[in-house]
């Protein structure tokens, strides 16, 4: 937990020209030994020493030779962090009362309560510093320990290695190679590298080398002329081109083809492209982060990957632990994905029973996080309660709903009807005791087509 130190110093400048008033109030805030009290009698030694950004300013409002708004307005662009107290006649309330407007934080007249007043505006200003300090400070814990981005959730050891690392590499302008089983979240560790670089304001280009066909990924890489080969009408760029000045992200690097390696290898130590059917070369500025959930060590062994290539993209390496080695991140996992596939499909906010999150906690997930996913989807659209209990969560039998395709609440419940007609063999009084449906429905659905049967003769109820 993070606390502001009670002995925290408060830097104070007080600009005035009269002398008795800058004693007067000299010592009055230095009652306080936790106040770095100094004087200005000039402007211009005080602007001299504006960069300092003291805490608070009181500024006399009447100077010779310069207006407050004047003053004020330095203040607020050299140092925009302080506060400023104007201290006026009683005759020139008005004119405080403006600058205020115009940013100055309070004011105090010269009479008879300046003291205590002074006092009290300067305690606020402290104590108002010191809570936004905190939230500040527990901002940026939690932004550090417990979330990268809005997305990547994980409070486990395991995680906080993983997002000291993506750290490192959002720092840093070298290759990253993520690995992991399929389904922890690779993908989602790149976009974060991506958003905590430097390079965060280009593109993220992402490329999944495994579902394009081999013929076509080199062209989807480096692009082609127009009649560079049949079918080839007009010009096409390539990803690399696509991602200049940004990232490029190979995922499943390790299903690439080993003439299409050579290719890469020699884009990746040239660092330029040529288009097919063209001879000429454009200059690219990629920064490249592969994934893969294959052993490349294994595959440089098996001759299977070239050695050069893997030293090459290897840069910083970031392993994601399955979500079994993770603790509890599941539950806080299942909790974040409940809530958005709520809000996403318009369904009352729901939420765990302890039994449902025990089942989760127990469950060891083999398809990670995105079979989580699933399971928390499907929980959300069977349970007719605010509450999910352990009979909503059907593990090892989800199957994940592309999250790609939209559906409307009416598809999803359709889904999950197909899916039991196929496990009960079509048993149209066995599915809908088990949804806890009435038959009628099913057979509605089935008059509408919205799901389809096979071992029924086609005269419903
Ligand atoms: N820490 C996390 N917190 C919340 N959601 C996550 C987390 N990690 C992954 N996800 C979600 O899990 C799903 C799978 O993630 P992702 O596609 O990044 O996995 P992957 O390892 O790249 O999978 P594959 O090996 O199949 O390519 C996505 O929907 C992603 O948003």
């Amino acid at each position: 937990m993070v606390e502001s130190s009670p002995t925290a110093r408060t830097k104070i400048f007080v600009l005035e020209d009269d002398p008795w008033y800058s004693q007067f109030l000299t010592y009055h805030l230095s009652l306080n030994p936790d106040h770095d009290v100094e004087v200005f009698t000039s402007v211009e030694e005080f602007l001299q020493r504006l960069p300092e950004a003291p805490n608070i300013v009181t500024l006399d409002y009447c100077l010779p030779e310069h207006s407050g708004e004047a003053v004020l307005g330095k203040i607020m662009e050299v140092s925009p962090a302080s506060y400023t107290i104007i201290v006026s006649g009683q005759e020139d309330i008005g004119k405080a009362v403006n600058l205020i407007k115009l940013g100055a934080y309070d004011y105090v007249a010269k009479n008879g309560d300046t003291k205590e007043r002074l006092w009290s505006i300067v305690e606020k200003i402290k104590h108002n510093t010191s809570l936004k300090q905190v939230i500040e400070e527990l901002r940026q814990e939690v932004k550090q320990k417990y979330s990268l981005g809005n997305e990547l959730v994980g409070t486990s050891p395991a995680m906080q290695k993983v997002f000291n690392l993506v750290e490192k590499a959002a720092s840093s302008n070298i290759n990253v190679t993520i690995t992991g089983e399929t389904g922890t979240g690779k993908e989602l560790i790149a976009k974060a590298v991506h958003q905590h670089s430097d390079r965060a304001k280009k593109r993220f280009v992402a490329v999944n080398i495994s579902a394009i066909p081999r013929e076509l990924l080199e062209s989807e890489l480096f692009g082609y002329e127009k009649g560079a080969f049949t079918g080839a009408v007009s010009q096409r760029i390539g990803k690399f081109e696509e991602a200049n000045g940004g990232i490029l992200f190979l995922d499943e690097i390790g299903e690439m083809d080993i003439l299409l390696q050579s290719k890469l290898l020699r884009v990746l130590q040239e660092r330029e492209v040529t288009r097919i059917g063209s001879n000429e070369t454009i200059p690219v500025d990629v920064r490249l982060l592969t994934a893969t959930n294959k052993n490349l060590l294994e595959e440089v062994r098996k001759g299977n990957f070239r050695e050069d290539l893997y030293y090459r993209l290897l840069g910083i390496q970031i392993h994601l632990p399955p979500l079994r080695e993770r603790e509890n991140d599941a539950l806080l996992i299942a909790n974040k994905l409940l809530k958005e596939f709520c809000l996403q499909n318009q369904l009352p906010a729901k939420s765990f029973s302890a039994e449902a999150l025990r089942a989760i906690r127990r469950y060891p997930f083999p398809g990670n996080i995105r079979e989580l996913k699933a399971v928390v989807e499907m929980a959300a659209v069977l349970s007719d309660k605010e509450t999910i209990t352990p009979e909503d969560i059907h593990l090892q039998e989800a199957q994940p709903i592309d999250s790609n395709e939209e559906k409307t609440l009416d598809e999803y419940i359709a889904d999950i009807v197909q899916r039991y007609l196929i496990r009960y063999n079509y048993n149209v009084v066995h599915v809908a005791d088990k949804l806890k449906i009435g038959k009628s429905t099913i057979y509605r659905m089935i008059r509408k087509k919205e799901v389809t049967i096979h071992k029924l003769e086609p005269t419903y109820p």
